[in-house]
């Protein structure tokens, strides 16, 4: 079943075109991964795919609740952990629901649900930030920029959640990421963007040793 459809979708800003006839799909409890350098139109085409930018061209379709974990985390600083999680469920004016089943999903936020979030690392900040997304009991998840700024171990740990809920919730990930290595491992199956479009597509473990994607992407040289 597909959860995400996206065809043939172009977004321009003011004349600019930032997505240019872009085709993705994510069908349910799939693992799948957007690279591509800075600018490429990552960050543009998750935004289409909650209207926060419109499709000048092409259409974006959504079957299932998606829930997004925004780049920067955009946790809010001056609430309670809890409180931040209260907001991810709060929908049509009603209260968030009960925060427990956040705790037990991510036993690390439990010791931590009534500091300020902006007291905390980067690391438990993201994990603030999932946890927030994970309230609205999404069918997918996207991510956009998992590890940014964060040390390898807790991006690990981090990485050890998603596993778990993806095998536990059959939770579908749209994973962006600028650390391809890490993206392509998790992720079962991966989109390369360039420029606005999708220059390359296909199984997670085929494209990571690509030649393209190895010297692009993965610190690699053409011979
Ligand atoms: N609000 C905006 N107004 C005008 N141009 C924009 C706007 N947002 C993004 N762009 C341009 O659209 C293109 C795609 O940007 P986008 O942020 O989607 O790329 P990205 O792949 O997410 O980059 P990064 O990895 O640096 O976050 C870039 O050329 C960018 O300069």
């Amino acid at each position: 079943m597909t959860l995400v459809d996206v065809s043939s979708l172009t977004v321009r800003y003011s004349g600019a075109t930032a997505l240019d006839g872009v085709s993705l799909s994510l069908d349910k409890s799939e693992m799948v991964a957007l690279i591509g350098a800075n600018g490429a139109g990552k960050s543009t085409l998750v935004k289409a795919l909650s209207g926060l930018v419109k499709a000048d061209a092409g259409r974006v379709t959504v079957d299932g609740r998606l829930a997004q974990v925004p780049e920067g985390r955009e946790v809010f600083a001056d609430l309670s952990v809890d409180d931040n999680l209260r907001l991810g469920g709060w929908r049509n004016g009603r209260r968030g629901r009960d925060t427990s089943a956040i705790y037990d999903l991510l036993p690390a936020l439990g010791p931590l649900r009534r500091r300020d979030a902006g007291t905390l690392s980067g690391g438990q900040q993201q994990m603030v930030a999932i946890g927030r997304a994970l309230m609205a009991r999404p069918d997918v998840l996207v991510i956009d920029e998992l590890s940014l700024g964060l040390a390898p171990l807790v991006v690990q740990s981090l990485v050890d959640h998603l596993r778990t809920l993806h095998r536990e919730r059959g939770l579908a990930l749209l994973l962006i990421e600028q650390n391809a290595r890490l993206a392509l491992s998790l992720c079962s199956r991966a989109y390369v963007m360039e420029a606005g479009r999708i220059v390359l597509v296909g199984d997670a473990a085929v494209l990571a040793s690509d030649e393209r994607v190895t010297a692009a992407y993965l610190g690699g040289h053409y011979e």
